[in-house]
């Protein structure tokens, strides 16, 4: 039996004429790791920042680890949120804000700290304020890694940080996680860097929760077939295309569905190479199509349009 850390019932969040947070509903299971997706301005951190009691919800039920967050220290105490605009006191360096982070998180691991600001290449001594964007953000991802919450929020944590750093990230995150697993909900726009760390993928569109479900079940929704043009489009031809990309005459395709036996030889004996599915084309398909949903009748044609468009010159998040 899984036990249940946050538990969302009908929440809702408006500023002034936003809904920010429109009816959602969901549970975080424990020791699994969520990504949580969606657009520029969907809600995600309005969704952590309510769930970590940096904001209060308009309307709607939520616990986490059974209660109430709100001025609730035993709570807060297994929670971190690590967010991209984090502020330090000014005169604050990397090391002091370790040793406030040890005083606050009881599973505190300091040589862990310690050794990550060496492989993130930290600079220890300098103030935070005067530290590069990437420099920033490997203190937040240090301190959500060495305080072990119970529950841990990273919203995207990796701001600035070069491609080495943020595969150091992401290694350590799984090899720390194996070891001591906990909650951890990460918010990423670099969807398919992050595709293989997550299990459960919630993908949040103004507002709304459009997918909820395992990562496997949704790669399992879908598949890639790649090869010369005209053999992909006639193997593909009765099936939902969720996205193409084309280079001269070699076309691959993000096609709905899942192939039999039979077929993946006919795709063998033609050639194509058939592969699993890009979880980021598969969330931007499911975003667009939530976008089409929520468009009036009259208009739906033009969207659709505009989405399939989009879809082909392979939109990014
Ligand atoms: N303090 C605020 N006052 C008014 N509107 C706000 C406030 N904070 C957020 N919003 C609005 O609420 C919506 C959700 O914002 P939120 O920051 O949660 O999005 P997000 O998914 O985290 O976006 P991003 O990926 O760009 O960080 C947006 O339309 C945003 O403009």
């Amino acid at each position: 039996m899984s036990t249940t850390v946050v538990s969302m019932e009908n929440v809702s969040k408006a500023y002034k004429d936003v809904m920010a947070l429109d009816g959602v509903s969901l549970r975080l299971e424990q020791d699994k790791i969520y990504g949580l997706l969606g657009r520029n301005g969907a809600g995600k951190t309005t969704l952590m920042s309510v769930l970590t009691a940096q904001g209060f919800a308009s309307s709607g039920e939520f616990s986490v680890f059974g209660e109430q967050p709100h001025e609730n220290e035993k709570v807060l105490s297994r929670i971190c949120f690590i967010r991209e605009s984090q502020k330090y006191p000014d005169d604050f360096k990397p090391f002091h804000a370790f040793k406030a982070a040890a005083i606050f998180y009881k599973d505190w691991d300091n040589a862990l700290a310690l050794q990550l600001a060496k492989d993130f290449q930290l600079p220890m001594k300098r103030r935070i304020k005067k530290l590069s964007r990437g420099q920033l953000s490997a203190v937040g991802v240090i301190i959500g890694l060495a305080s072990r919450a119970e529950l841990t929020f990273f919203d995207e944590p990796y701001l600035g940080l070069d491609a080495v750093a943020r595969q150091l990230f992401y290694d350590s995150l799984l090899a720390d996680y194996s070891e001591f697993p906990r909650t951890i909900v990460l918010s990423s726009h670099l969807i398919d860097e992050v595709a293989n760390l997550l299990e459960h993928v919630i993908v949040i569109d103004k507002g709304k929760i459009i997918v909820d479900d395992d990562a496997e079940n949704l790669r399992g929704s879908a598949f890639s077939v790649a090869g010369p043009a005209a053999r992909v489009e006639s193997f593909a031809a009765a099936r939902a295309v969720l996205h193409r990309e084309g280079i001269g005459a070699l076309l691959s395709l993000t096609v709905e569905g899942v192939l039999s036996q039979a077929e993946r030889r006919e795709a063998a004996e033609l050639g194509l190479e058939v592969g699993p599915v890009s979880l980021q084309q598969l969330v931007i398909k499911k975003t667009l199509d939530a976008g089409i949903a929520g468009v009036p009748d009259g208009a739906r044609e033009e969207t659709a349009k505009a989405a399939r468009k989009s879809s082909r010159m392979g939109a990014s998040q």
